[in-house]
């Protein structure tokens, strides 16, 4: 998960060849029924997840990025079983775990833990840290070797808490710290997976490099495999070594990282990307556009025919409003579900493309007033582009101007 992601070691588990996939994700679907009158007759479904494919490779760091309801959520709680898929199949380290019933997941459940978006409603505010943080050794039955207590004071020394506060409560605790033990109970029974849905977007901004620096080291320290589930794109690109971006219950591409941030293939990622704040003090005095999406997201009760964003894209042709395009490899380890998609061959011919797709979209200037260059006197003002023609290049703050984490 960190900057140096080349020298990472993958960990391949015992038996299996070092390119096994750690999780293996296959036409996964979960509808939620809509029932209506008394007898509570099925009328439809919210599509939340809608046939997604991917694999996570141990050691590495899957960042899972899509607006509001695009189904992220409801796919860290099938992988982690929380909830059972309608279709499809999940498999962690080659067995299928998608319908098991509570005991035979219970060895599963020490392998795959989630840490939750709230710290402050995933923490019981009644019992103390002691005890939140040594429930799962409660609930497998588990006895760690100098007994419960020191395990737990060396969970909370690892994720950077002061030991001795073993005995106090939530509330005694800032919103970072929470969330330190709500990774500390994760991590108690070393798990290999780990989800975690909207980690730090609940946090302070300060504070959020802080927990993301955590689960960095601890993923290096321990060996971790990551599935981060964020809205944030600053995020994504930082902790992770490969992305899926989701739209409507689909993924639409998936890629590594720097593929994806340089050379997004969806218009969907395009738009997005370029939503993203640049704070980079090299591009000052570059003129940077921002691709407004104008229409709304449609339901995921009735996601649009065809491709899933041609209602909301600006190059949709008829082939994307009848055929639903099929995620494929258009570059080496660069998935893209799109039929024409941006940084390769097959642009949307411009008299194809539909009228809906013309107004689709709003190019707004984002680039901060004090930043444009002063033109030259008697220069020509730059005319105003219609369609995106250049990506907002986007970066995070350096690791070195992050703070120190927030030790007791
Ligand atoms: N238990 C449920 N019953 C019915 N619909 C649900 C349920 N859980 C989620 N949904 C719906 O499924 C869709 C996907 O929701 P989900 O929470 O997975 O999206 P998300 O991308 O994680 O969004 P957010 O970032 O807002 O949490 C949404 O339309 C949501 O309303």
């Amino acid at each position: 998960m960190s900057d140096n992601k080349d020298t990472k070691v993958a960990i391949p588990q015992q038996g299996a060849p070092a390119d096994a996939p750690l999780l293996k994700v296959s036409g996964l679907v979960k509808h939620f029924p809509i029932k209506k009158g008394l007898l509570q007759r099925q009328v439809g479904a919210v599509k939340a997840v809608d046939g997604i494919d991917f694999d996570v490779r141990p050691g590495e760091t899957l960042g899972v990025v899509g607006e509001s309801g695009c189904g992220k959520s409801t796919m860290g709680r099938l992988i982690t079983r929380l909830l059972e898929p309608t279709g499809g199949t999940v498999e962690f380290q080659g067995a299928d775990i998608s319908h098991l019933g509570v005991g035979r997941m219970r060895p599963f459940r020490r392998d795959i833990q989630m840490i939750f978006q709230d710290p402050y409603g995933s923490l019981n505010p009644r019992h103390t840290v002691g005890s939140i943080v040594s429930a799962p050794f409660r609930l497998q039955g588990v006895e760690p070797e100098g007994g419960i207590k020191k395990e737990v004071q060396r969970l909370l020394e690892l994720v950077g808490l002061n030991p001795e506060h073993y005995n106090r409560y939530p509330h005694e605790f800032s919103g970072g710290q929470r969330q330190r033990i709500g990774i500390a109970r994760a991590l108690a029974l070393k798990p290999k997976l780990v989800i975690a849905d909207e980690p730090v977007s609940a946090l302070d901004v300060s504070i959020q490099a802080q927990v993301v620096n955590l689960l960095d080291d601890l993923q290096e320290e321990l060996g971790l495999t990551y599935v981060i589930i964020a809205h944030d794109l600053s995020v994504i690109r930082h902790v992770s070594d490969r992305i899926a971006v989701m739209y409507l219950g689909k993924i639409v591409e998936l890629a590594d990282r720097t593929s994806l941030y340089e050379s997004p293939m969806h218009p969907y990622t395009k738009a997005l990307l370029s939503a993203v704040p640049v704070p980079d003090p090299r591009r000052r005095g570059v003129k940077s556009e921002r691709i407004l999406l104008r229409g709304d997201v449609p339901s995921p009760i009735s996601p649009p025919s065809g491709c899933r964003f041609h209602t909301r894209c600006w190059k949709a042709t008829e082939l994307c409003r009848t055929q639903e395009p099929p995620l494929v490899a258009l570059k080496t380890g660069h998935q893209v579900a799109c039929h024409h998609p941006e940084n390769a061959p097959d642009q949307a011919p411009d008299d194809q493309v539909l009228a809906s797709a013309r107004e689709a979209i709003a190019i707004v200037d984002a680039t901060p007033k004090s930043e444009l260059p002063v033109p030259e006197p008697g220069s020509k003002p730059e005319p105003e582009s219609e369609l995106p023609s250049r990506q907002s290049e986007t970066e995070l703050p350096s690791r070195e101007s992050e703070t120190e984490p927030d030790k007791q």
